[in-house]
């Protein structure tokens, strides 16, 4: 079933016309449970089901063992097993808020985005799952979720998720709460923000071009007729975007050249290592790993302990570097923190800091760094002004390698898959690069013009959003809208799958339709845009700092690739299934034949003078005034990306703002 609804995916929705995705309509859908089909309606307005204390038990289980295939391979209940593990009572209900009892018999039988949505489809968008004797609140409505996110921001913590990942990222901003989620995202965030992801352009598209023999190997075997499933000419393209995210995040946070499209070292050997274990423990039924001298059992904690080591020597060895560089320059201010704790006693926990340290990436707060002559987020943080300690820099730089990594390449692996299946937007994207680009790789000046390109990773997200939930825990007593009751205590998840998927919010949710999210002049969509019902990057203060360095990596490495080459699914492969861990991944790869693109009868592209005035708008003053800058700043700077950054804030050919 799994495999189905993916593989039907690249079929079905072909040549579908533009929707408008603000019309709701009725959850209308067929589940198929153990073969049986039972149509199940219900409407946004309609009032939820009746309080009971077990309401329709096993009926409620989820999908049936059809849709278990991917499970199996990969597991998907991570938080909630992790969760079952802590044990804890089950609550009253309170209110008006629907319950279902899942059997524990179905834990692990399908990815639990799925085992969601399905029970989405009969209770609506606020229910509570109870689950042997854990509770979960399942919130897929998306005034709840902006109350959870945004408006009662404070009454909830990231709950069980430092607790997965603390043995890799310690204290790092993903998964902590509190003043110290303050303290760091106010250092964090600003290093991701627009200006720096302008300096990454380039960057993003060498490390493509290093992917690139690759796929020419590939492309010269098709040539050669070698054209067979599982041959030469094929490549497993979601290894090549993980590879490909990993080179990425390693340059462009820390100055480490992983260099992983090309080879292969133990450094690289033990992040995987470190990102698998991380996975196998979202995974896991219960937290095994605290048991005392459970390592001395387990040999594969063994070497993920080891793994892990070599990471952080790495990363260690590298902050003593870039240390030892600004020391040299003279580049390290004063810390911040201690002239404000000096001047105003300390920093707490009030809205104002808060507010301050929620600033999102695309804030134009500057740093200090910010005309540094090497610009990595390392050099950022350590010229910040805060006073830092090497493990809590660690934990910042692994964060960041295990937040921006896996994502970015599931979004790039599903967007490719997608516009396989639909060779009419893949037409349309090869029009607008080869009209933008031609040969050349794309610099920050591009990016604004490659609009569609753009919606397709935006749409490519809401069908395939990494993660799928996001989890919360109430530290306080609170009340959703529609009244319903959340005691402190309780855990949340809070689908993102069911918001990018409901057919009460989207027309035709299943259909890929880059042109759903409105004209392609208009600002590309949020989370506010969409009244919470498009949150790939979540939303409110805990949205994803690398939003828009996501989006432009990815826009970026689509774009180099859908020039020179044509993939076509190896179907020796099976269809592309998929399973959950943290993100959504592909039950057995993306296996694509790859073969070089014909560009005969293909146009030159537009003067970039031209491109420019698309991305400003069409105005043709900041189009001049955008061109000028970019060119002065190629022939001023070298390529100095820091000169491309000042271009694109003088000629506002900056990336496409993503708030
Ligand atoms: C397509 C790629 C990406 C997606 C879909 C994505 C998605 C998300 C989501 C949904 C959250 C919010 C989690 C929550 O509320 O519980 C988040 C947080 C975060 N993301 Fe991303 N992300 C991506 C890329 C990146 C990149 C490239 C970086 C950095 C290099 C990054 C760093 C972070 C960090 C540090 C947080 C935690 C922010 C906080 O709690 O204050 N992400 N991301």
């Amino acid at each position: 079933m799994l495999q189905r609804r993916v593989a039907d995916r690249g079929g079905a929705a072909r040549g579908a016309a533009a929707t408008h995705a603000a019309t709701p309509v009725p959850v209308s859908r067929w589940s198929s449970r153990s073969g049986a089909r039972a149509r199940v309606v219900r409407t946004a307005a309609q009032p939820p089901p009746p309080t009971q204390d077990t309401v329709r038990g096993s009926e409620a289980a989820g999908p049936g063992p059809s849709s278990t295939s991917s499970a199996a391979a990969g597991g998907s209940w991570g938080p909630l097993s992790a969760l079952l593990g802590r044990g804890g009572g089950q609550r009253q209900q309170q209110g008006p808020t629907p319950e279902v009892r899942v059997p524990l018999s179905n834990v692990g039988k399908s990815p639990i985005f799925q085992l969601l949505y399905d029970l989405y489809c009969s209770y609506g968008g606020v229910f509570r799952m109870h689950l042997g004797p854990k509770s979960f609140l399942v919130l897929s409505d998306p005034a709840a979720v902006r109350q959870v996110l945004v408006g009662a921001v404070d009454k909830y913590s990231k709950g069980i998720l430092a607790e997965i990942l603390e043995f890799v990222m310690g204290n790092g901003l993903l998964a902590a709460d509190g003043e110290h989620w303050i303290a760091r995202r106010r250092v964090v965030a600003p290093s991701l923000q627009r200006k720096f992801v302008s300096s990454q352009i380039a960057l993003f598209g060498d490390a493509t071009a290093h992917g690139l023999p690759q796929l020419e190997a590939a492309a010269a075997a098709a040539a050669a007729g070698e054209l067979r499933g599982g041959g030469p000419a094929s490549v497993d393209m979601e290894s090549f975007f993980s590879r490909l995210s990993l080179d990425i995040v390693g340059k462009s946070v820390f100055d480490y050249d992983f260099d992983s499209l090309r080879h292969d070292d133990p450094v690289i050997q033990a992040v995987y290592t470190v990102l698998r274990e991380s996975t196998l423990r979202s995974t896991a039924p219960f937290p095994y790993w605290k048991l005392p001298g459970i390592s001395l059992l387990v040999p594969r904690l063994r070497t993920s302990d080891a793994a892990l080591a070599i990471v952080n020597d790495t990363l260690d060895r590298l902050i003593a570097r870039c240390k030892s560089t600004l020391e040299a320059e003279g580049s390290i201010p004063v810390p911040a923190a201690a002239a404000s704790a000096a001047s105003s006693g300390t920093t707490t926990a009030t809205g104002t800091a808060a507010a301050s340290a929620s600033t999102s990436s695309s804030s134009s707060s500057s740093s200090p760094l910010e005309e540094s002559s090497a610009p990595t987020v390392l050099h950022f943080l350590l010229g910040s002004g805060e006073a830092l300690n090497s493990r809590q820099l660690r934990d910042d730089l692994m964060t960041l390698l295990i937040a921006g990594h896996e994502t970015t390449a599931a979004a790039l692996t599903w967007a490719l898959h997608l516009l396989v299946g639909h060779p009419e937007v893949l037409q349309r994207v090869r029009t607008e690069v080869d009209g933008v680009l031609g040969d050349r790789m794309p610099g920050p000046e591009d990016l604004p013009a490659l609009r569609y390109t753009t919606r397709v990773v935006n749409e490519a997200l809401r069908l395939y959003p990494q993660p799928p939930v996001l989890i919360r825990r109430a530290v306080q007593d609170d009340m959703l809208p529609g009244g319903h009751v959340v005691p402190a205590g309780t855990d949340l998840f809070i689908s993102v799958w069911n918001l990018h998927h409901s057919p009460q919010l989207w027309e035709r949710p299943e259909a890929f339709d880059p042109d759903r999210f409105g004209p392609l002049d208009a600002p590309p969509p949020t989370e506010v845009s969409t009244d919470f019902r498009f949150l790939p990057f979540g939303g409110g203060r805990r949205k994803c700092v690398g939003d828009m360095f996501a989006i432009a990596e990815c826009v970026v490495a689509l774009a180099a690739l859908l020039r020179r080459f044509e993939f076509a699914p190896d179907t020796s492969y099976g269809p592309v299934g998929f399973k959950s861990g943290a993100t959504i991944n592909t039950s057995n790869g993306l296996h694509m034949l790859v073969s070089r693109r014909d560009l005969s009868g293909v146009p030159p592209p537009a003067p970039r003078a031209a491109s420019a005035a698309a991305a400003t708008g069409g105005c043709p003053h900041a189009a001049a005034a955008a061109a000028a800058a970019a060119a002065a700043a190629s022939s001023a700077g070298g390529g100095c990306p820091h000169a491309a950054a000042a271009a694109s804030a003088a000629g506002g050919a900056a990336p496409q703002p993503q708030k």
